[in-house]
């Protein structure tokens, strides 16, 4: 039997939210047992989502919502049958500034996945609760990289998501 599969799905534009995704696999990549897809949504397919026992979802906030791309993408999700009910999900954004929308995108993808009857987690660390965030533009975390403590909470979602599924 094959081991099961997270498929980490993300929009960016201009990297923060890569860089969130790749900090992701890292958590996995830590657990034994347990494979990974890291894709952006435009290459991501429906036998992707269906093979996929966990979706973990990137966006970047817009607006205080989620990308329109992200929007679209769970729009094309195969609902008829309910396929995607009982796979874990779990979310991850990053946004510009502090408290102008983080939380409200990350509830919105996780209102959106329990639409779908997915079975929601929060990161490893209480900071992470609801999922993984990132402050990308402002005060001391504006700059080109995103910070070193936001990756933390993006690699412990990751570890958290393998965990569950190893057990
Ligand atoms: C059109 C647009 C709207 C945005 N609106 C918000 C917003 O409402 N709140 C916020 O915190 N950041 C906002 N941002 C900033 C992005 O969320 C932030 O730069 C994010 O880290 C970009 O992610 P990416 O590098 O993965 O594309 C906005 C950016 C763009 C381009």
């Amino acid at each position: 039997q094959s081991s099961p599969s997270i498929l980490i799905a993300y929009h960016s534009e201009t990297g923060k939210t890569q860089a969130m995704a790749d900090a992701v696999a890292k958590g996995i990549d830590a657990i034994k047992g347990v494979d990974y897809m890291l894709k952006p949504i435009n290459e991501v397919t429906e036998s992707d989502l269906l093979f996929a026992s966990a979706i973990i979802l990137g966006s970047p906030v817009y607006n205080a919502n989620m990308s329109p791309e992200v929007q679209a993408f769970i729009n094309s999700w195969p609902f008829e049958g309910r396929p995607l009910k009982d796979k874990i999900g779990a979310v991850f954004v990053t946004g510009g500034g502090f408290s102008i929308g983080e939380e409200e995108v990350m509830f919105s993808m996780i209102r959106a996945m329990m639409i779908h009857g997915m079975i929601i987690v929060g990161g490893d660390e209480l900071e992470a609760a609801f999922g993984a965030s990132a402050i990308t533009g402002e005060g001391d975390f504006a700059g080109k990289q995103v910070q070193e403590i936001f990756l933390k909470k993006a690699e412990g979602l990751g570890k958290r998501v393998g965990e569950l599924l190893v057990k």
